[in-house]
């Protein structure tokens, strides 16, 4: 990638002269997570459904670690990265406004000059509840997904809220819900379900449900493609490990168990989560458990329990930062808090890729690490594979602390020393919706 300065401002293009000159549609892929947006553009050309053409990038990271910072990337150039001023960018959507501003008003994506260049806007909702397919999010589905936002609190109105920017001021475009639940939709009933009364758990839909479905899908994709396996042949331990982090046990290219639950809460520790306590420990906190925390609002219900867990907990309460980065490096010059936050992590993510391991028979083509700190924690990646060398997972150093930077998937095990693959995989969330957006364009177009 070269680094080039960033083009002036557009000269006027009329929406028209832009519609005639550009046959290609334009996909505007939106990916809020719980610390990040990340939104990227895609060109296709109807009626094939062949890939969408990747045209930019735009990624606002460290929204729960002020400053923010920006990241721009167009075709094959690093356009820019800044610290952007909490004043200007402090949540979803004042980093998407943003984000649209910026890729609007630069000249070198002409594809992009106006909003109503966007045909279709895929977003990222965590949680569905029962849709397991992509879909239009007209007024219906709005208040549906809405309803699930305490849920998943970290996540499902921040995306809503984009929904409704994009609505208003490109009111053209389709917007369409792609769900992270949705790869797991076929759990087996023993994984899916909980040991409670099961007229409750019916009535309430609670069962295991399952999320970073979007990146699982990607890099079944990618895995697949790079080991010359059929999808439904693969067997992989999958780890996405972000500002919220999850397991999934992948086997013959379909989800069999994964560590996240009826919400992004259970399993692994994240950011600001804890992760998997016992459901007691709750009481034990704090006497007002029950109580609706400060933080809830009109559209969004959650009790002093699920504020603590979900959002005082996790990395930020154990360091003070939810830098992992900046964790693993402190733990690496001897600092005890991070250290322990690091070993936690390290300790929660062994029990699953053991769990994992186990379930798939011990035939794992591939230990997978994705996801930021997947990708770029070469020291987590190193603690983690070292705890499960028993099962017959080895690194080649060298490729670990340099691995392919521009390669979607990078083989990191020790050559003829580990009998199982291990692989870091580039996932692309946003590349994901776009290509399943794309097959599906004719049914998910919204009627003229
Ligand atoms: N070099 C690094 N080593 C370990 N973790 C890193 C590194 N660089 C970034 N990260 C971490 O990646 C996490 C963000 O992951 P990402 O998948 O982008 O988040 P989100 O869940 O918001 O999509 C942050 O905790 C960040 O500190
Ligand atoms: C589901 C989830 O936790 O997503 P993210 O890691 O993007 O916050
Ligand atoms: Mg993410």
């Amino acid at each position: 990638m070269t680094d080039v300065q960033e083009q002036s401002s557009p000269g006027l293009i009329t929406p028209t002269a832009t519609a005639s000159t550009m046959p290609s549609k334009v996909i505007l892929s939106i990916n809020a997570g719980s610390s990040s947006l990340k939104v990227s553009v895609f060109s296709y050309h109807p009626p094939s459904s062949s890939d969408p053409k990747a045209l930019a990038t735009i990624q606002v990271t460290g929204l729960t670690a002020p400053p923010a910072t920006l990241k721009y990337d167009r075709g094959d150039q690093h356009i820019k990265s800044q610290p952007l001023p909490e004043t200007d960018v402090n949540g979803q959507e004042t980093a998407y406004e943003y984000i649209i501003q910026h890729l609007t008003s630069d000249a070198g994506l002409p594809e992009l000059s106006y909003p109503d260049d966007i045909e279709f806007a895929c977003h990222r909702v965590v949680h569905s509840g029962d849709y397991d397919r992509p879909v239009r999010i007209d007024r219906d589905t709005f208040h549906r997904l809405e309803e699930l936002s305490d849920l998943a609190p970290l996540h499902n109105a921040g995306a809503l809220t984009i929904v409704k920017a994009v609505h208003d001021k490109c009111p053209k475009a389709s917007n369409i819900a792609f769900f992270d639940n949705a790869f797991h939709q076929n759990l087996p009933e023993a994984a899916r379900t909980y040991a409670i009364d099961q007229k409750v758990a019916k009535r309430n839909k609670l069962r295991k449900y399952g999320f970073h479905g979007l990146s699982y899908a990607f890099i079944t994709r990618s895995v697949a493609a790079h080991l010359a396996v059929p999808a439904e042949e693969l067997n992989i331990v999958a780890l996405h490990l972000g500002s919220g982090a999850s397991a999934c046990c992948i086997k013959g290219g379909q989800s069999i168990d994964t560590s996240m639950g009826l919400t992004p809460l259970d399993g692994l520790p994240g950011a600001t989560r804890s992760g998997s306590v016992d459901p007691s420990l709750i009481f034990h906190f704090t006497h007002d458990a029950g109580k609706l925390s400060p933080g809830s609002s009109k559209g969004m219900h959650i009790t002093e329990a699920e504020e603590i867990l979900n959002k005082k907990s996790g990395w930020q309460a154990l360091t003070g930062t939810t830098d992992f980065g900046a964790i693993s490096a402190k733990a690496g010059e001897g600092d005890a808090a991070c250290k322990l936050a690091f070993d936690i992590f390290v300790d929660r993510i062994t029990d699953f890729v053991a769990a994992y391991h186990v379930k798939l028979g011990g035939k794992v083509d591939a230990l997978v690490f994705a996801g930021g700190i997947g990708e770029k924690g070469a020291r987590l990646r190193q603690a983690v594979v070292e705890n499960v060398a028993c099962l017959g997972f080895a690194l080649d150093e060298g490729r670990n602390t340099k691995p392919d930077g521009e390669a979607v998937v990078t083989d990191i095990g020790k050559e003829g020393g580990s009998k199982h693959r291990v692989l870091i995989c580039q996932t692309d969330e946003q590349a994901e919706m776009a290509r399943e957006c794309v097959q599906d364009a004719d049914s998910l177009r919204r009627p003229t």
